[in-house]
């Protein structure tokens, strides 16, 4: 028998005999469920039983209130407990399916014996609970896998760093209990797993790269010490994937303090949060919060206001540049996502120190309570050296107080006496038992009159301690109306013009909103996310100067992971001050490059490079495939069919998820108009939340992040993609395609086309 068959047969009776002690778990796992199930719905059951309630003396009260308590945390506990089984139930039952997927042998410089380590999605001791029999793939012993060779090896742990050897690497792939494949390797991850990951089709959700993560990637996951940790990488190299795996990675490594509900994902669409939602319970761990940042601006702004998304404001900017129209609105754009901009706002902030601040007049029942003017003027007697949202915090307290007594002179209005007659008789009975209580005599009516009035001013006692008394946008719209800044940008009269009249019919453009909040809660304060203790934010390249410097302020104690690709910044007027860019000027930071692509086969890669910036520094994966396509279509009418012949080719072939990429939804809504009848195709818009296998058409910043098994782009003629800023566009598109990407042009090809080597693509005519 070969050593190698010897081996094979030896690994599959240890497979064998772990899954043994995980059905001897599970079973007495399931079987202290099935008692603590039953536990709770006695529990619940029985609840009030057990406490003996007595209300008739302040101590009987406090005692029954300390019983209630105490079985609530009875039962609540027991609960919690019925979770964490029901959660290692859940992952023994997939550890047993593949219980994991990687050995290394270690031998300790100090120990003579070797340690045999596998490595798994999670741990699993022995039945006497002594030695590891699987390894959690989070351990720190499990970092020799991903980052080492054969040989002189080393890991960090907390007490220090262990030196040692490692006499082998193995590779398994084991489905349902078997050994499907099984590989030894000297480097660090081969590329025999990584080939077979990257050769399946494309899913409609991601998947975890657990079992073939890469050195730098393990770099990105593992790295503890940086507060900001900045990842630019090429397309494709792993980001997204990287930082769900550092999340699940957080979460095990702080246990102790860390739920998932102190990290926050920041994504670009909802469609792309649907299509990562798979990955942390998969890896056994619950999903964290998730959001898209207009989303997160949506709930801070507040309904008043219309914001528009970012994707709008893209469709605005693409069909702009068309016609070359909106000058104003286009520098404006520029303007409001720098950090120049937030400074003229810190001055107007100092000037409104002095003056001008708008505040709402109180009124009731059609009466002025207390003049705006006179908020005003008490506002501004208060000491200057006070922070503004201080001042409005003791503004606030003023108020309430005045209320408090007009309150008691509106009592004996004609107006309460008639409401009164209109209050249930329940509220009679109360006030009488009330009046009963009470040391100084009241008569009833005096009651109800105060539970009236008391009533009528609850919404304003409410608003006044939300700060409802300050008018943000009119005082806002005067920094583009009466302020004179000292220093202007370029065109400045207009985009104040255009800002003044959205604020007017409560519009807030993308490039406001940002601005806008950030004001509003310098003047109110600002509700700061304490409770995050993780930020990641994919597609970093996106967010503009101001918005970044904005979230830094509000989570001023939050680690924040930043990943993204320059070369995606696909609204290219924030590509300046982009936090990104090294030059940017951010703080102590610690960068990442990642400069291998996963995603696409060699030949689109190697196509793709020519365009884009810095395009010689991305390295392909060796997985080979046919280059990219171009057709060259004479004329416009001939689209249709050709789509059509191309879409079948790609049906025939075995793809599943072939996407027709466009530069924008108007365009994706003509293509899906053409092929309609023809091609059962679906439309991605901005409410897709999950998309589904088949042939979608959708434009280009809805397929961020997302990864097809074949990319048609249905017009990337030069009169299409004709400008310079469509370039990083372009590269979106292309590189979303795993295995085939074909181009359709009618006549000229754009100029990005023209970049790239002859050699590197075919064309049909
Ligand atoms: N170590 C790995 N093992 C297996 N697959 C990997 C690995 N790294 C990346 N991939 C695969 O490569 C593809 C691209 O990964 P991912 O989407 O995370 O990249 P990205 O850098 O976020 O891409 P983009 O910026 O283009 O959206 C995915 O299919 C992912 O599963």
């Amino acid at each position: 028998m070969s050593s190698e068959v010897k081996n094979r047969i030896e690994e599959q009776q240890r497979v064998d005999a772990v899954i043994d002690e995980i059905n001897i778990k599970e079973e007495k796992l399931s079987s202290q469920i099935a008692g603590l199930k039953e536990n709770v719905v006695e529990l619940r059951k029985n609840f009030w039983d057990d406490i003996t309630v007595n209300i008739e003396e302040s101590d009987d009260i406090i005692e029954t209130q300390e019983s209630i308590k105490q079985q609530a945390a009875l039962l609540s506990e027991k609960e919690r407990y019925h979770g964490k089984i029901g959660q290692e139930l859940k992952t023994l039952n997939k550890l047993k399916s593949s219980p994991y997927f990687g050995r290394i042998d270690f031998i300790e410089d100090s120990e003579l014996e070797k340690d045999e380590i596998y490595i798994g999605i999670a741990s699993l001791m022995d039945k006497n609970e002594e030695d590891f029999l699987i390894y959690d793939w989070r351990a720190p012993i499990s970092s020799l896998y991903y980052d080492s060779s054969l040989g002189k090896a080393q890991y960090q742990t907390i007490n220090g760093q262990i030196e040692g050897e490692i006499a082998l690497k193995r590779q398994f792939i084991i489905r349902q209990g078997q050994i499907k494949g099984m590989f030894d390797t000297g480097v660090t991850i081969g590329d025999h797993l990584l080939q077979q990951a990257l050769g399946n089709n494309a899913s409609t959700t991601m998947k975890n790269i657990v079992a073939t993560i890469q050195k730098e990637q393990n770099k990105i996951i593992r790295n503890e010490k940086s507060s900001l940790l900045i990842v630019q990488g090429v397309a494709g190299s792993g980001k997204t994937s990287a930082a769900l795996q550092r999340i699940a990675y957080l979460l095990y490594r702080y246990r102790e303090e860390l739920n998932a509900e102190n990290v926050v994902l920041l994504s670009p669409n909802p469609l792309f949060s649907s299509y990562i939602a798979n990955v942390l319970p998969e890896l056994g761990e619950s999903n964290v919060t998730q959001t898209t940042f207009l989303d997160f601006l949506k709930e801070r702004i507040g309904k008043k206001f219309t914001i528009e998304s970012p994707f709008e404001q893209m469709e605005y900017v693409l069909a702009e540049m068309k016609d070359n129209q909106d000058v104003a609105r286009m520098k404006g754009m520029d303007y409001k996502s720098s950090l120049d901009f937030k400074q003229m706002i810190d001055q107007f902030i100092s000037y409104l120190n002095e003056e001008a601040i708008q505040f709402r007049n109180i009124t009731f029942r059609g009466d002025m309570l207390i003049s705006k003017e006179q908020i005003s003027d008490y506002f501004y007697s208060l000491d200057k050296e006070i922070s503004i949202s201080n001042k409005m915090e003791l503004v606030s307290k003023w108020l309430l107080q005045e209320l408090r007594q007009i309150q008691r002179l509106e009592k004996d209005k004609d107006w309460v006496l008639e409401e009164a007659g209109l209050l249930d008789k329940e509220d009679y009975v109360n006030a009488y038992y009330e009046s009963e209580e009470q040391e100084d005599i009241i008569d009833e009516e005096e009651l109800l009159r105060r539970e009236v009035v008391k009533r009528a001013f609850s919404a304003m006692r409410k608003r006044l301690k939300r700060l409802d008394f300050v008018h943000i946008s009119s005082t806002y719209k005067k920094l583009f109306t009466e302020w004179n800044p000292s220093v202007v940008p370029e065109g400045w009269q207009e985009i104040c013009k255009q800002t003044a009249a959205d604020l007017s019919r409560l519009y807030l453009t993308w490039e406001d909103a940002t601005p806008y909040l950030y004001f509003k809660e310098k003047l109110l304060g600002n509700v700061r996310g304490r409770s995050v203790r993780q930020l990641i934010i994919d597609e970093a390249q996106d967010y503009s100067a101001f918005q970044f410097a904005y979230i830094r302020e509000i989570f001023p104690y939050t680690k924040m992971t930043l990943l993204g690709d320059i070369n995606q910044a696909i609204y290219s007027h924030i590509s300046k001050e982009n936090p990104l860019v090294p030059e940017a000027g951010i703080g102590k930071v610690e960068r990442i490059m990642l400069t291998k692509s996963y995603r696409s086969t060699r030949q689109i890669v190697e196509f793709t490079k020519f365009f884009a910036p810095g395009g010689t520094l991305i390295e392909p994966f060796n997985r080979d495939g046919d280059k990219p396509l171009i057709i060259k279509l004479s004329k416009q009418e001939d689209i249709k069919e050709r789509l059509i012949t191309n879409i079948q080719e790609f049906k025939d072939k075995g793809y599943e998820t072939i996407a027709l990429i466009c530069k924008t939804l108007k365009e994706s809504e003509e293509i899906a108009q053409l092929l309609h009848g023809r091609v059962s195709i679906k439309q991605i818009t901005e409410e897709t939340y999950a998309f589904e296998k088949g042939i979608l058409v959708l434009p280009v910043y809805l397929a961020k992040g997302i990864e097809f098994d074949a990319v048609i782009i249905p017009d990337a003629s030069d009169e299409h993609f004709g400008q310079e800023s469509d370039r990083t566009i372009f590269y979106t598109a292309c590189t979303r395609a795993m295995h085939e990407l074909t181009i359709l042009s009618v006549k000229e090809p754009c100029r990005f086309i023209k970049e790239v080597q002859t050699d590197k693509y075919e064309v049909v005519e």
